[in-house]
């Protein structure tokens, strides 16, 4: 596995879309806009991340009898999106511009991506809740990015508060160069492949810690320590380190690198009008970021292809959708 950052792209490079998000909408779009010959980029957070890369199980996607689990789906679907020439590029996106014709996409290691049409289908896994001193220790121990400030924390201990494949995957970054990571889970197991978590504990300077509560992150000026409640023994502890690096998901969507430039409804849903565009022209949406009534992959998946017909009509600006494929 490996934190695979895949500097295979080339910064000036203009892509016809860009999807943010490799679930079931943004792979299904993918398989869409490269088949129909537009250059497309999906930029997604960790392999076997959202809602359905943490799926154990599913048996009712059509043509899939299963059961399978959610990421030996997402694999096909990514495959498929690849033989038509889909680049998936690992960034987790943190901010975007749509002021201009030829739309910007930032990721939080400091990469910048830009696209004719874009495509949010990032999902709704965003925390909702923050802990007690997350926001007062932000960039003074707490983190949100392994690739951005784990050599900060060269030799010394850190905590990371994770519960899948993405704060695993953060989690083995950093371990590269902390002296110690306790990787904090608050479930009973950590919702990732069998053989990512095999791996993963078999470094020696990692220890799992599962049904860990985090209560508080403590400090003065800088962060000092992480106080916990081990739930099964139903006691508190203390573990002293200088970073936090918190990697939790939660049920909102996942917008805020949008930073208000397409209209929303008041819980971060986004809107979108019949053919899948924003408030954004050239800026379309898919999957559980619209907070759909049924979250189901294969509506994401549907959602997704209608998303990418639609890109399709924008950029090759064709008087209306092509409704066979
Ligand atoms: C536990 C569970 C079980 C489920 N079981 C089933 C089932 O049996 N059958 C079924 O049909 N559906 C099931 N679902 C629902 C289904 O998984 C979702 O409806 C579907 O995955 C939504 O697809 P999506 O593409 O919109 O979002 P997601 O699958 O959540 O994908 C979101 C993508 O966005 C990426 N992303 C998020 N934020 C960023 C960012 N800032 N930068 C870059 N990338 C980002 C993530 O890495 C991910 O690739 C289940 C869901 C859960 C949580």
């Amino acid at each position: 596995m490996g934190v695979g950052f895949g500097l295979n792209y080339q910064p000036e490079e203009l892509y016809d879309v860009i999807i943010i998000g490799a679930g079931p909408a943004g792979s299904t779009a993918a398989i869409y806009t490269s088949r129909a010959g537009l250059k497309t980029l999906v930029l997604y957070r960790a392999e076997a991340d959202g809602a359905l890369g943490v799926t154990q199980q599913i048996e009712n996607y059509p043509g899939v009898p299963g059961p399978v689990s959610g990421y030996e789906l997402l694999k096909i679907m990514r495959e498929q999106a690849k033989s038509f020439g889909t680049q998936f590029v690992r960034g987790k996106v943190i901010a975007t511009d749509f002021s201009d014709e030829v739309k910007k996409v930032f990721t939080i290691d400091g990469r910048e991506f830009r696209g004719k049409a874009i495509i949010i289908a990032s999902g709704a896994m965003e925390r909702a809740n923050k802990f007690k001193g997350e926001d007062e220790f932000l960039g003074r121990g707490v983190s949100y990015c392994g690739v951005c400030d784990a050599a900060f924390f060269k030799d010394q201990p850190v905590a990371v508060v994770g519960e899948d494949d993405y704060g695993v995957e953060e989690a083995e970054f950093i371990a590269r160069f902390a002296s110690k990571v306790y990787f904090v889970a608050p479930g009973s197991k950590i919702k990732a492949p069998a053989e990512v978590i095999e791996e993963f504990e078999k470094l020696d300077n990692v220890e799992v810690l599962l049904r860990h509560r985090v209560l508080e992150i403590v400090g003065d000026q800088l962060v000092k320590g992480l106080k916990l409640k081990d739930v099964a023994k139903q006691e508190e502890k203390l573990l002293e380190v200088n970073g936090v690096f918190i990697f939790l998901g939660g049920t909102k969507p996942s917008v805020d690198f949008l930073m208000g430039q397409v209209e929303m409804t008041d819980g971060d849903c986004i809107v979108v009008n019949e053919e899948m565009m924003t408030s954004v022209p050239g800026v379309f949406a898919a999957g559980d970021v619209l907070c759909t009534n049924i979250k189901q992959a294969v509506i994401a998946a549907a959602d997704g292809c209608k998303a990418a017909l639609a890109v399709d009509k924008f950029i090759n600006k064709k008087a209306k959708i092509t409704s066979q494929w």
